[in-house]
């Protein structure tokens, strides 16, 4: 190419022949440049010899030396754009020449111009070659750039020609991010990323959605797991309590897999605006949140309830804390773009995230809250005053100074630290112990008399979170440190059992009322009775719920060991019964009770205790008419595996002679046959036949529903314990029992509720305890009592335990019961119950009113059970 062009003036023969063969690019600068020879030829002609053509050559040639500074000069005189871009050869100034050009060989002038002009042009064809096939570093960038361009013609050209080269010699590569590409590929495969982060983004958000919805599902049956845990979590989950709309967190939560792609977005946009500035780290972080980015979306193209709960349990805290310190993410991704953060392969899920440590110090805190919370609930006591043996009546005015002068003898400092369970703690022993309350208790229990904290805060009982007398005991605690029976005036002996004595106190400077079951230790050692005391107090302490007793708080004065309960006004069912017309309560009355009890029980049962020892007397009945299940020293304590069976159809029907339909209507005790149809059915119903259809298909619905089932069906125990007329055959038969007890109780219960006596009642115990193997069950002609309700006690009082109602799937097979039929149990707590008789005909009122003037109050001797004085 080079050794043609730029001849044309010279040999004009030549010249077309030549220009023939010349390229383009220079055939359009030919004219210009022929002339600038040609004014030179002509001042050469000039000034030598013609036939010095060896001098002239050598003349031409040191010209030709310095010919591009001359030509410049010369093309500058005649200008034209044209010879501009002719002239701008001064990349050729440092390239080395032709051979041609400055070799000393003879030629003529005219060959010597031809071969000037040739020289110059193939200069210029050599630059442009090298510029091709070297990397000079002058001109190292387009040196990068054509390697670069190579590289991927290279990659290409195996793959498929998928680049285009376009005009202007640009070229066009395709997006498609490939691994181990230079740069410019990464910072597509960057732009490609990020339109895939945007649109796993989108993917989240609406996955989101379906999170949310299955927590939202869930949330009715772990209500109930939250309650059995106790944790406030759960319920979390916790029971978490359900938020209806979740935060995000609470989102991770349920959704981890989603969570950790929700961090990604999160961080999407900063990075990607900054990764330009990040040079080489940013192809980390490119490489590192390629990887992450590959990793969410391999898992979340289908986004569905498996994959999520196919997550670890611990990946919600890791991406929990990754979307907590979102900042210190962001932050980390500049300085180690591959940190855990950004590549949370399998292993480094399971790494604490940077987070993390604060979370798990949060969660600490947390238990270190409750601890002191519970530390300042759960009162020590050891009394400090000493004023002899006993229980003194202590005439002090109300005030601050109005103690009950309790003795205490010599301060125990009994200590605390033994006694820091949480609730949960102490359910999980619970449920992992089997002791039982009597003979068995002896492989004993772990909380001991010296262990004088009460478990109990309001933390920990959610359902009294409101109470007054949270509040009233707390402030004492914080007057007083630690309270004693000397910060309680005691009113009245509300009665005397077994293993104590049980009053009702004010908490002084308060018109909080408790009752305090005083039990003497020393007592309860020389009778053996220390055990059920035990027993009761650890259940009392675990107890949560509307119809069981609230545990306050719980201390020892000296060698006094006292429970601080909530005080039930309304007396025990046995004497209210007796206050009713007939002295048996109408049948509407007797199902609320036995509701309320059944709930209780279930709940006990839950908890893995088997209660044992029901009957009217232990029902206590609060100031708003609901009942109080008390008395827990015979309970047995065993192991449960709550389940929740997916549909009720798995009760036996045989056990159920009536037909059960559930209803949700709002009215508690909503107990006509015909309103089957919920409050919250549609009111406009066309036609009864829809109205009907209707009713089946709720009813149906309600029946479908899952139901929780917690019975301790291993339960074991030989001990005879109860109440004669109360007591199971299979006691009596000593032939082991469980928790089928108490639903014969049940039974028994419901039959004296609605009877006004007990079913198999005889002239003496050994008549009722034979009565009770043997007779059969019998029902009198009055009152009149409904089927429904017979049945359920016939279902009750079955004499094999086996084939008792309740004894395979505890209280859920008897709420189904069409007795019960039209009770909605959730509401159960806000039903009016039935109609009491005034609340201070009991005279705690009178009472008061005359200690406020003046009257004495209790004396305690030691040795004795506690005496009741009131002056
Ligand atoms: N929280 C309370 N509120 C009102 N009265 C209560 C309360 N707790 C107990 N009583 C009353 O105190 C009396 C004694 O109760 P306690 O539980 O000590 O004995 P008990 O019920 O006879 O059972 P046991 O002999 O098995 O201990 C009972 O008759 C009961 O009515």
């Amino acid at each position: 190419m080079g050794s043609s062009s730029g001849t044309c003036e010279i040999v004009e023969a030549r010249e077309e022949r030549n220009t023939r063969k010349a390229p383009d690019i220079y055939q359009s600068n030919s004219e210009c440049i022929m002339s600038a020879k040609n004014q030179k030829l002509s001042v050469l002609k000039l000034g030598y010899k013609d036939d010095l053509d060896d001098d002239i050559n050598k003349l031409f040639e040191s010209i030709a030396l310095k010919s591009s500074s001359r030509d410049l000069g010369l093309l500058q005189n005649g200008t034209t754009p044209k010879l501009k871009s002719a002239s701008k050869k001064p990349i050729t100034m440092g390239v080395p020449r032709s051979p041609r050009v400055g070799t000393s060989e003879p030629v003529n002038l005219k060959q010597a111009l031809r071969d000037l002009c040739i020289s110059k042009a193939s200069e210029m064809a050599a630059m442009k070659r090298l510029s091709k096939s070297t990397a000079s570093p002058r001109i190292s960038e387009v040196g990068k750039i054509q390697t670069l361009y190579n590289s991927v013609v290279a990659e290409t050209s195996r793959s498929g020609p998928s680049f285009v080269e376009s005009k202007g010699g640009q070229i066009e590569i395709p997006l498609v991010p490939e691994k181990g590409k230079s740069l410019c590929l990464l910072k597509t495969s960057q732009s490609n990323q990020t339109a895939e982060i945007v649109s796993s983004t989108r993917n989240i958000h609406s996955s989101w959605g379906f999170a949310v919805a299955t927590a939202q599902n869930d949330s009715g049956t772990s209500s109930i797991q939250s309650d059995l845990a106790c944790s406030s979590s759960k319920v979390g989950i916790q029971s978490q309590r359900v938020v209806p709309v979740e935060t995000e967190e609470q989102a991770c939560a349920s959704s981890p897999s989603l969570c950790s792609t929700f961090g990604s977005k999160s961080e999407v946009p900063k990075n990607a605006s900054s990764s330009k500035k990040l040079g080489d780290k940013s192809l980390v972080s490119n490489t590192g949140r390629k990887g992450r980015l590959q990793t969410v979306s391999s898992s979340s193209t289908s986004v569905n309830g498996n994959r999520v709960n196919k997550q670890p349990r611990h990946a919600p805290r890791t991406v929990k804390s990754v979307i907590k310190n979102k900042n210190l993410s962001k932050k980390k991704l500049k300085d180690d773009s591959g940190s855990a953060l950004c590549g949370p392969t399998p292993n480094e899920v399971n790494k604490p995230a940077p987070g993390t440590p604060r979370l798990v110090c949060e969660r600490c805190r947390c238990a270190l809250e409750n601890t002191c919370e519970e530390k300042n609930q759960g009162v020590v006591t050891s009394g400090s005053t000493s004023s002899g043996n006993g229980l003194n009546l202590s005439n002090e005015n109300s005030g601050s100074n109005k103690h009950g002068s309790v003795s205490t003898g010599s301060n125990k400092s009994k200590t605390v630290s033994k006694v820091k369970n949480t609730k949960l703690k102490e359910q999980l022993e619970f449920s992992q112990s089997s002791k039982s309350s009597q003979g068995e208790y002896s492989s004993s229990t772990s909380t001991s008399d010296e262990s004088n904290v009460s478990g109990s805060s309001r933390s920990t009982r959610p359902h009294m979170s409101k109470d007054v007398r949270w509040a009233a005991i707390r402030h004492a605690q914080m007057q007083h440190g630690v309270l004693g029976l000397r910060h309680f005036n005691l009113l009245k002996k509300l009665g005397c059992g077994d293993i104590g004595t049980v009053y009702l106190a004010e908490l002084i400077g308060t018109s909080c009322l408790f009752a305090i079951k005083v039990m003497d230790n020393e007592f309860l050692e020389r009778r053996k009775k220390m055990p059920r005391a035990q027993t009761e107090r650890e259940i009392l302490r675990m107890l949560d719920h509307p119809f069981l007793p609230t545990l306050y708080v719980q201390f020892t004065s000296d060698n006094l060991s006292c429970l601080v309960m909530e005080y039930c006004p309304g007396g025990d069912l046995h004497v209210l019964r007796q206050k009713q017309l007939g002295r048996c309560f109408s049948e509407p009355a007797a199902r609320f009770y036995v509701a309320e009890v059944l709930l209780a029980l279930e709940y006990l049962h839950m908890l893995g205790v088997v209660y044992r020892d029901l009957k009217p007397e232990n029902i206590l009945v609060r100031e708003d008419g609901h009942i109080m299940l008390t008395d827990f020293d015979l309970s047995l304590r065993c192991a449960v595996n709550p389940t929740l069976l997916k549909s009720s159809s798995n009760i036996d029907p045989a056990k159920v002679s009536g037909l059960s339909a559930q209803s949700s209507c709002i009215e508690p005790f909503c107990i006509e046959p015909s309103c089957q149809l919920p409050c919250f059915s549609p009111r406009f119903l066309p036609t009864a036949a829809k109205s009907r259809k209707l009713k089946v298909d709720l009813a149906a619905q309600v029946r479908s529903l899952p139901q929780l089932v917690a019975e301790p069906t291993d339960a074991r125990s030989n001990s005879f314990v109860g109440t004669h007329e109360y007591l199971a055959p299979e006691i009596i038969k000593e032939e082991g029992h469980g928790a089928a007890v108490d639903w014969w109780t049940f039974g028994v219960f419901l039959y004296e509720l609605l009877y006004g006596r007990t079913p198999f009642k005889g002239s003496n115990n050994e008549e009722t305890l034979a009565n009770v193997v043997l007779q059969s069950l019998r029902f009198p002609n009055r009152p009149l009592v409904s089927f429904q309700a017979k049945d359920l006690i016939r279902g009750l009082l079955v004499k094999e335990p086996e084939n008792r109602l309740g004894s395979e799937k505890g209280a859920a097979e008897i709420k189904k019961h069409p007795f019960f039929d039209g009770l909605n149990w959730a509401l159960i707590r806000c039903a009016a119950p039935p109609e009491l008789p005034d609340l201070y005909d009991f005279g705690v009122s009178d009472m008061m009113n005359s200690q406020g003037n003046g009257a004495k109050y209790l004396e305690y001797k030691a040795g004795e059970h506690v005496e009741f004085e009131l002056f």
